[in-house]
């Protein structure tokens, strides 16, 4: 067997796969977590089940020996032919995925201040898996190189021409392997060529974002120059005036850093509910009538609704509106609230096919008649595994 390790990354957790990519369930997957507090941890999944055991310290590159000496336990060690790394920010620089090399390390810590929050994570990522599997070939996959077929009427900002030119600012897009993916999946459901078809992808996981996907392509899509713009999502606001930094620095002090802070991490569902930033114990809250869980539930559906409508405007034709991501996949109740408003697209619920196509089924949730909206579990990893093979073959 030859099988591909695909690493994920973040700011304080490394999830990781372990996948031969011709089959798309997975031998070994797990998450290092907690990387710098005080008891890090590693969980693996594999076939017998769940294990949970602690790390001996802190950071990336001791869960990646971790993840070494979990792999070969099992006697896996010396089937790993390739390693994919998810890479968030490739910025113009990066249209495809790319193996790794000097270079290539250059040019992402390049774009690290266009996603401060996630590619040094993925550069720590990518320092200690070569260090752990310095003989095989490692391969970068962007968050943003799906969106590169965007035009420039929809990544660029109205905005001193200057500052695209030379500093980059324009929308970039993220969550690309995820919105490739499922539109990939859609097509394949539906029995219809990728070419010709036109999707709605709505990624609805921690970070949330919105794709119109034309051809296989995209063509449009939430997130802009950060992983902040767009929808509401677990700490982040998404859409926000612009003015709000002068607004916060000059009427309560706080610094640039500190807006940035309240904006990423305190802001979305967290920030309006006031409780949590979990969409399950929102629900729960709600339904037991919390105002806050309650307005932050609205809130995230509202926004969601305006954006398909939006998203459907580079298309023309809406062969499938997709809902994926744990949110997508799982919340009935966020499905049913946003199409409940989509009613000027023609929409209508089935409500028991919406209430059973969770925990990891495909399918529609739309009546007869209605445009067709549909459930598609996501899998990134399996998408990165693709990605890494298709560079080395
Ligand atoms: N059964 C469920 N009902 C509602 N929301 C759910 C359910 N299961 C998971 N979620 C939500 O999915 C979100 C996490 O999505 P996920 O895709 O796992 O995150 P990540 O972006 O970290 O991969 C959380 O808000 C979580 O509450
Ligand atoms: C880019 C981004 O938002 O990623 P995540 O959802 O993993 O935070
Ligand atoms: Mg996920």
């Amino acid at each position: 067997m030859s099988l591909i390790l695909v690493l994920n990354c973040g700011s304080s957790s490394l999830k990781f796969a372990l996948l031969e990519p011709s089959n798309p369930s997975t031998v070994l997957s797990g998450l290092a977590e907690k990387l710098f507090e005080d008891e890090p941890r590693l969980i693996v999944t594999d076939g017998e089940g769940k294990q949970a055991g602690p790390l001996p310290g802190q950071g990336h590159a001791v869960a990646m020996r971790g993840i070494l000496e979990a792999l070969r336990g099992r006697g896996l060690l010396e089937q790993v032919s390739s390693v994919g790394h998810r890479v968030v920010h490739g910025g113009e620089r990066f249209r495809q995925a790319t193996r790794i090399t000097p270079e290539v390390v250059a040019q992402i810590e390049a774009c690290v201040p266009l996603a401060p929050l996630h590619n040094p994570a993925n550069l720590e990522g990518i320092r200690g898996a070569m260090e752990a599997f310095p003989g095989l070939p490692h391969v970068a996959v962007f968050d943003t190189a799906f969106h590169q077929t965007m035009p420039p009427h929809a990544y660029r900002y109205a905005l001193p021409e200057v500052l695209y030119r030379e500093h980059g600012v324009r929308r970039y897009g993220f969550h690309g392997a995820s919105h490739q993916y499922v539109t990939r999946r859609a097509a394949e459901l539906l029995g219809i060529a990728l070419e010709h078809s036109a999707f709605v992808s709505a990624h609805l996981g921690n970070g949330c974002s919105i794709t119109a996907v034309k051809g296989g392509r995209s063509v449009d899509t939430s997130m802009g120059l950060t992983p902040l713009e767009g929808l509401v999502m677990g700490t982040r606001s998404g859409d926000v005036d612009p003015g709000i930094h002068a607004f916060l620095a000059e009427n309560l002090g706080l610094s640039l850093r500190e807006v940035t802070e309240v904006l990423n991490k305190g802001s979305g569902l967290l920030g309006l509910s006031g409780l949590s930033n979990d969409m399950r114990e929102l629900e729960r809250a709600a339904a037991e009538g919390h105002a806050g869980a309650g307005l932050a539930l609205e809130v995230f559906c509202y926004r969601l609704a305006k954006y398909v409508a939006a998203m459907c405007v580079p298309l023309g034709r809406l062969d499938a509106l997709i809902f994926t991501g744990g949110i997508g996949e799982n919340s009935s109740l966020v499905r049913e609230k946003v199409l409940g408003q989509l009613g000027i697209l023609g929409f209508r619920l089935e409500p028991e096919q919406n209430a059973r196509t969770v925990r990891g089924q495909a399918g529609p949730i739309t009546a007869e008649g209605s445009p067709l909206a549909l459930v598609v579990p996501t899998n990134e990893e399996l998408m990165i595994a693709w990605e890494t093979q298709a560079v080395l073959s």
